[in-house]
Protein backbone atom coordinates (compact mmCIF):
# COMPACT_ATOMS: atom_id res chain seq x y z
CA UNK A 1 0.00 0.00 0.00
CA UNK A 2 0.98 3.82 -0.58
CA UNK A 3 0.11 6.86 0.44
CA UNK A 4 -0.10 10.04 -1.68
CA UNK A 5 0.79 13.39 -0.19
CA UNK A 6 -0.56 16.79 -1.35
CA UNK A 7 0.33 20.06 0.01
CA UNK A 8 -1.67 22.97 -0.53
CA UNK A 9 -0.31 26.71 0.02
CA UNK A 10 2.16 25.34 3.08
CA UNK A 11 3.52 27.85 5.12
CA UNK A 12 5.12 27.72 8.41
CA UNK A 13 6.80 30.46 10.22
CA UNK A 14 9.04 30.21 13.21
CA UNK A 15 8.81 33.80 14.60
CA UNK A 16 10.15 36.20 11.60
CA UNK A 17 11.78 32.91 9.70
CA UNK A 18 9.38 31.80 6.79
CA UNK A 19 10.71 28.43 6.56
CA UNK A 20 7.77 27.21 3.97
CA UNK A 21 6.52 29.74 2.14
CA UNK A 22 2.90 29.50 0.13
CA UNK A 23 4.16 25.31 -0.96
CA UNK A 24 1.70 23.66 -3.42
CA UNK A 25 2.87 19.91 -4.37
CA UNK A 26 1.35 16.66 -5.25
CA UNK A 27 3.03 13.68 -5.00
CA UNK A 28 0.61 10.20 -5.91
CA UNK A 29 1.61 7.33 -4.38
CA UNK A 30 3.96 4.28 -5.02
CA UNK A 31 7.05 6.02 -6.01
CA UNK A 32 10.63 7.09 -4.40
CA UNK A 33 10.93 11.38 -4.37
CA UNK A 34 13.71 12.82 -4.08
CA UNK A 35 13.61 16.27 -1.80
CA UNK A 36 16.73 18.91 -2.70
CA UNK A 37 17.32 22.21 -1.07
CA UNK A 38 19.95 24.04 0.17
CA UNK A 39 20.41 24.31 3.77
CA UNK A 40 17.76 25.89 5.65
CA UNK A 41 15.66 25.51 2.20
CA UNK A 42 12.28 24.13 4.27
CA UNK A 43 13.28 20.36 3.80
CA UNK A 44 12.70 19.31 7.44
CA UNK A 45 9.94 21.97 7.66
CA UNK A 46 7.78 20.30 5.05
CA UNK A 47 8.53 16.87 5.96
CA UNK A 48 7.84 17.22 9.63
CA UNK A 49 4.71 18.77 9.08
CA UNK A 50 3.67 15.93 6.63
CA UNK A 51 4.41 13.53 9.39
CA UNK A 52 2.46 15.45 11.73
CA UNK A 53 5.04 16.35 13.77
CA UNK A 54 4.03 19.99 13.34
CA UNK A 55 1.68 22.03 12.56
CA UNK A 56 1.27 24.37 9.80
CA UNK A 57 0.89 28.20 10.16
CA UNK A 58 -1.61 27.87 7.59
CA UNK A 59 -2.73 25.99 4.41
CA UNK A 60 -3.18 22.52 4.42
CA UNK A 61 -1.16 19.19 4.01
CA UNK A 62 -3.56 15.56 3.08
CA UNK A 63 -1.77 12.37 3.06
CA UNK A 64 -4.30 9.85 1.42
CA UNK A 65 -6.44 12.60 1.52
CA UNK A 66 -6.43 12.66 5.16
CA UNK A 67 -5.53 15.78 8.03
CA UNK A 68 -2.50 13.53 9.40
CA UNK A 69 -2.00 15.98 12.60
CA UNK A 70 -3.74 14.11 15.84
CA UNK A 71 -4.85 11.25 12.89
CA UNK A 72 -3.74 7.74 14.36
CA UNK A 73 -5.53 6.11 11.43
CA UNK A 74 -2.96 8.27 9.34
CA UNK A 75 0.41 8.10 11.08
CA UNK A 76 0.33 4.48 11.79
CA UNK A 77 0.92 5.01 8.50
CA UNK A 78 3.93 7.05 8.50
CA UNK A 79 7.58 6.27 9.24
CA UNK A 80 9.89 9.69 9.43
CA UNK A 81 13.36 8.55 9.59
CA UNK A 82 15.72 11.34 10.84
CA UNK A 83 19.55 10.25 11.16
CA UNK A 84 18.71 9.66 15.08
CA UNK A 85 17.20 7.54 17.10
CA UNK A 86 13.79 8.41 18.79
CA UNK A 87 14.55 6.65 21.62
CA UNK A 88 16.05 6.50 25.09
CA UNK A 89 19.37 6.46 25.68
CA UNK A 90 19.22 4.33 28.00
CA UNK A 91 17.38 1.84 25.76
CA UNK A 92 19.11 -1.04 24.28
CA UNK A 93 19.36 -1.63 20.69
CA UNK A 94 17.10 -4.70 21.54
CA UNK A 95 14.43 -3.12 23.43
CA UNK A 96 13.61 -0.31 20.74
CA UNK A 97 13.38 -3.06 17.78
CA UNK A 98 10.84 -4.63 20.22
CA UNK A 99 8.97 -1.48 20.52
CA UNK A 100 8.91 -1.05 16.97
CA UNK A 101 7.51 -4.30 16.63
CA UNK A 102 4.49 -3.60 18.64
CA UNK A 103 3.89 0.26 17.05
CA UNK A 104 4.42 -0.63 13.67
CA UNK A 105 1.73 -2.51 11.63
CA UNK A 106 3.79 -3.91 8.97
CA UNK A 107 6.42 -4.41 11.02
CA UNK A 108 8.78 -7.65 9.41
CA UNK A 109 10.98 -9.16 12.20
CA UNK A 110 12.96 -11.10 9.87
CA UNK A 111 14.08 -8.65 7.49
CA UNK A 112 14.70 -5.75 10.66
CA UNK A 113 17.08 -8.63 12.20
CA UNK A 114 18.88 -8.91 8.54
CA UNK A 115 19.24 -5.34 8.36
CA UNK A 116 21.17 -5.75 12.09
CA UNK A 117 23.47 -8.19 10.80
CA UNK A 118 24.08 -6.40 7.65
CA UNK A 119 24.74 -3.01 9.57
CA UNK A 120 26.48 -5.07 12.36
CA UNK A 121 24.36 -3.65 15.33
CA UNK A 122 24.92 -4.79 18.77
CA UNK A 123 21.42 -5.60 20.24
CA UNK A 124 22.88 -4.96 23.40
CA UNK A 125 24.30 -1.97 23.23
CA UNK A 126 22.50 0.91 24.56
CA UNK A 127 21.38 3.51 22.25
CA UNK A 128 23.51 6.74 24.09
CA UNK A 129 26.39 4.45 23.67
CA UNK A 130 26.40 3.76 19.66
CA UNK A 131 28.57 5.82 17.45
CA UNK A 132 26.80 8.19 14.82
CA UNK A 133 27.06 6.00 12.12
CA UNK A 134 25.58 2.80 14.30
CA UNK A 135 22.58 5.35 15.38
CA UNK A 136 22.03 6.23 11.35
CA UNK A 137 21.88 2.72 10.91
CA UNK A 138 19.96 1.59 13.57
CA UNK A 139 17.65 4.61 12.57
CA UNK A 140 17.24 3.38 8.21
CA UNK A 141 16.79 0.24 9.63
CA UNK A 142 13.70 0.91 11.80
CA UNK A 143 12.56 3.20 8.76
CA UNK A 144 12.80 0.02 5.98
CA UNK A 145 11.24 -3.28 8.32
CA UNK A 146 8.53 -0.33 9.23
CA UNK A 147 7.44 -1.02 5.36
CA UNK A 148 5.04 2.05 6.06
CA UNK A 149 3.04 3.01 3.12
CA UNK A 150 4.42 6.35 3.74
CA UNK A 151 8.33 6.07 4.20
CA UNK A 152 10.15 9.62 4.52
CA UNK A 153 14.39 9.74 5.15
CA UNK A 154 15.00 13.16 6.42
CA UNK A 155 18.86 12.74 5.66
CA UNK A 156 18.74 9.89 7.91
CA UNK A 157 21.94 8.36 6.70
CA UNK A 158 24.35 11.36 6.76
CA UNK A 159 26.44 9.36 10.01
CA UNK A 160 27.10 6.01 7.53
CA UNK A 161 30.28 5.80 5.95
CA UNK A 162 30.06 4.86 1.92
CA UNK A 163 29.88 1.54 2.00
CA UNK A 164 26.82 1.58 4.70
CA UNK A 165 25.19 4.12 3.05
CA UNK A 166 25.62 2.39 -0.21
CA UNK A 167 24.26 -1.37 1.50
CA UNK A 168 20.94 1.23 2.91
CA UNK A 169 20.52 2.70 -0.97
CA UNK A 170 19.87 -0.84 -2.16
CA UNK A 171 18.32 -2.61 0.90
CA UNK A 172 16.18 0.65 0.01
CA UNK A 173 15.48 -0.21 -4.21
CA UNK A 174 15.08 -3.72 -3.12
CA UNK A 175 12.68 -3.70 -0.57
CA UNK A 176 10.63 -0.71 -2.30
CA UNK A 177 10.34 -3.11 -5.36
CA UNK A 178 9.40 -5.80 -3.10
CA UNK A 179 7.09 -4.26 -1.31
CA UNK A 180 6.40 -0.88 -2.98
CA UNK A 181 5.39 2.00 -1.13
CA UNK A 182 5.41 5.93 -1.18
CA UNK A 183 9.13 6.89 -0.50
CA UNK A 184 10.47 10.66 0.54
CA UNK A 185 14.36 10.81 0.93
CA UNK A 186 15.56 14.24 1.36
CA UNK A 187 19.11 14.65 0.99
CA UNK A 188 22.62 16.36 0.09
CA UNK A 189 24.21 13.19 -1.18
CA UNK A 190 23.10 13.93 -4.78
CA UNK A 191 25.10 11.77 -7.24
CA UNK A 192 25.03 8.89 -4.73
CA UNK A 193 20.94 8.24 -4.24
CA UNK A 194 19.92 10.34 -7.62
CA UNK A 195 19.29 7.15 -9.13
CA UNK A 196 16.75 5.68 -6.97
CA UNK A 197 14.83 9.13 -7.58
CA UNK A 198 11.67 8.54 -9.93
CA UNK A 199 10.95 12.23 -9.37
CA UNK A 200 12.75 15.23 -8.02
CA UNK A 201 11.46 18.12 -5.83
CA UNK A 202 14.13 21.53 -5.80
CA UNK A 203 13.05 23.91 -2.61
CA UNK A 204 14.81 27.21 -2.25
CA UNK A 205 14.21 29.12 0.73
CA UNK A 206 10.52 27.24 1.51
CA UNK A 207 9.16 27.63 -2.09
CA UNK A 208 8.89 24.98 -4.95
CA UNK A 209 11.69 25.72 -7.53
CA UNK A 210 11.17 22.30 -9.57
CA UNK A 211 9.35 19.15 -9.61
CA UNK A 212 9.78 16.75 -12.07
CA UNK A 213 10.32 13.30 -13.34
CA UNK A 214 13.85 12.42 -12.47
CA UNK A 215 14.62 12.22 -16.47
CA UNK A 216 12.77 14.87 -17.30
CA UNK A 217 15.20 17.11 -15.17
CA UNK A 218 18.22 15.69 -16.62
CA UNK A 219 17.01 15.73 -19.75
CA UNK A 220 17.16 19.74 -19.11
CA UNK A 221 20.98 19.56 -19.56
CA UNK A 222 23.89 17.83 -21.74
CA UNK A 223 26.82 17.67 -21.35
CA UNK A 224 28.76 18.34 -24.93
CA UNK A 225 32.13 16.64 -25.00
CA UNK A 226 35.07 15.99 -27.81
CA UNK A 227 37.75 18.01 -29.37
CA UNK A 228 38.16 21.66 -27.78
CA UNK A 229 38.27 23.18 -31.21
CA UNK A 230 34.56 21.37 -32.50
CA UNK A 231 33.18 21.90 -29.16
CA UNK A 232 34.03 25.53 -29.13
CA UNK A 233 32.18 26.00 -32.45
CA UNK A 234 29.31 23.84 -31.86
CA UNK A 235 28.62 25.97 -28.84
CA UNK A 236 28.85 29.27 -30.59
CA UNK A 237 26.44 28.43 -33.03
CA UNK A 238 23.81 27.39 -30.36
CA UNK A 239 21.31 30.66 -29.59
CA UNK A 240 22.96 32.04 -26.61
CA UNK A 241 19.74 32.73 -25.15
CA UNK A 242 18.51 29.41 -23.61
CA UNK A 243 21.60 27.88 -23.61
CA UNK A 244 23.72 28.32 -20.03
CA UNK A 245 27.26 27.03 -19.57
CA UNK A 246 27.24 25.32 -16.04
CA UNK A 247 30.97 24.12 -15.79
CA UNK A 248 33.82 22.32 -18.38
CA UNK A 249 36.54 20.31 -17.69
CA UNK A 250 39.76 19.57 -19.98
CA UNK A 251 41.55 17.03 -20.48
CA UNK A 252 44.59 17.69 -23.21
CA UNK A 253 42.89 17.97 -26.35
CA UNK A 254 39.26 17.20 -25.67
CA UNK A 255 37.06 18.85 -23.59
CA UNK A 256 33.00 18.34 -21.68
CA UNK A 257 31.17 21.73 -21.46
CA UNK A 258 28.04 20.90 -19.17
CA UNK A 259 25.22 23.39 -20.57
CA UNK A 260 21.56 24.09 -19.35
CA UNK A 261 19.08 24.12 -22.36
CA UNK A 262 17.71 21.26 -24.79
CA UNK A 263 19.26 20.60 -27.85
CA UNK A 264 16.71 19.89 -30.87
CA UNK A 265 17.19 17.25 -33.59
CA UNK A 266 18.69 19.55 -35.64
CA UNK A 267 21.45 20.69 -33.01
CA UNK A 268 21.75 16.76 -32.08
CA UNK A 269 22.30 16.30 -35.68
CA UNK A 270 25.07 18.69 -35.88
CA UNK A 271 27.03 17.58 -32.73
CA UNK A 272 27.28 14.16 -33.86
CA UNK A 273 28.46 15.24 -37.45
CA UNK A 274 31.02 17.27 -35.56
CA UNK A 275 32.35 13.96 -33.89
CA UNK A 276 30.99 15.71 -30.61
CA UNK A 277 29.17 12.76 -27.98
CA UNK A 278 26.30 13.93 -26.26
CA UNK A 279 26.02 12.49 -22.55
CA UNK A 280 23.87 13.60 -19.75
CA UNK A 281 24.32 15.96 -16.98
CA UNK A 282 24.29 15.02 -13.57
CA UNK A 283 21.83 15.94 -11.28
CA UNK A 284 23.79 17.58 -8.90
CA UNK A 285 25.05 20.59 -11.69
CA UNK A 286 21.44 20.97 -11.95
CA UNK A 287 20.53 21.63 -8.75
CA UNK A 288 23.46 23.98 -8.33
CA UNK A 289 22.13 25.67 -11.38
CA UNK A 290 18.05 25.73 -10.37
CA UNK A 291 19.40 26.72 -6.95
CA UNK A 292 21.60 29.94 -7.63
CA UNK A 293 19.23 30.84 -10.92
CA UNK A 294 16.77 30.73 -7.81
CA UNK A 295 18.61 33.01 -5.74
CA UNK A 296 19.40 35.42 -8.48
CA UNK A 297 16.04 35.97 -9.31
CA UNK A 298 15.11 36.86 -5.84
N1 LIG B 1 12.78 25.22 15.54
C1 LIG B 1 13.10 26.26 14.78
N2 LIG B 1 13.04 27.51 15.24
C2 LIG B 1 13.35 28.57 14.46
N3 LIG B 1 13.71 28.48 13.17
C3 LIG B 1 13.78 27.25 12.64
C4 LIG B 1 13.48 26.09 13.42
N4 LIG B 1 13.63 24.99 12.61
C5 LIG B 1 14.03 25.47 11.41
N5 LIG B 1 14.12 26.81 11.44
C6 LIG B 1 14.48 27.67 10.29
O1 LIG B 1 13.59 27.38 9.22
C7 LIG B 1 14.28 27.38 7.98
C8 LIG B 1 14.11 26.02 7.31
O2 LIG B 1 14.76 25.05 8.09
P1 LIG B 1 14.69 23.49 7.76
O3 LIG B 1 15.38 22.78 8.87
O4 LIG B 1 13.29 23.13 7.46
O5 LIG B 1 15.56 23.43 6.42
P2 LIG B 1 16.31 22.19 5.75
O6 LIG B 1 16.15 22.37 4.28
O7 LIG B 1 15.82 20.92 6.32
O8 LIG B 1 17.81 22.46 6.17
P3 LIG B 1 19.09 21.47 6.26
O9 LIG B 1 19.34 20.96 4.88
O10 LIG B 1 20.17 22.37 6.74
O11 LIG B 1 18.72 20.39 7.24
C9 LIG B 1 15.72 27.75 8.29
O12 LIG B 1 15.87 29.13 8.12
C10 LIG B 1 15.86 27.37 9.77
O13 LIG B 1 16.83 28.18 10.39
Amino acid sequence: MSLSVEVDHLTLRYGDTVAVDDLSLRLPGGKIYGLLGRNGSGKTSVLSIVSAFRRATSGAVRVEGAEPFENAAITRQICFVRDRVDAQDSDCVRKVLRLARTLRPNWDEDYARELIDRFDLPLKKRVGALSRGAKSALSVTLGLAARAPLTIFDEAYLGMDAPSRYAFYEELLNDYIAHPRTVIVSTHLIEEVGSLFEEVVILDHGRLIAHEETETLRSRGVAVTGLVDQVDTFLSQLSVAGHTVLGEQRLGRTKSTTIYGQLDDDQRGKARAAGLDLGPVSLQDLFVHLTAAAEASR
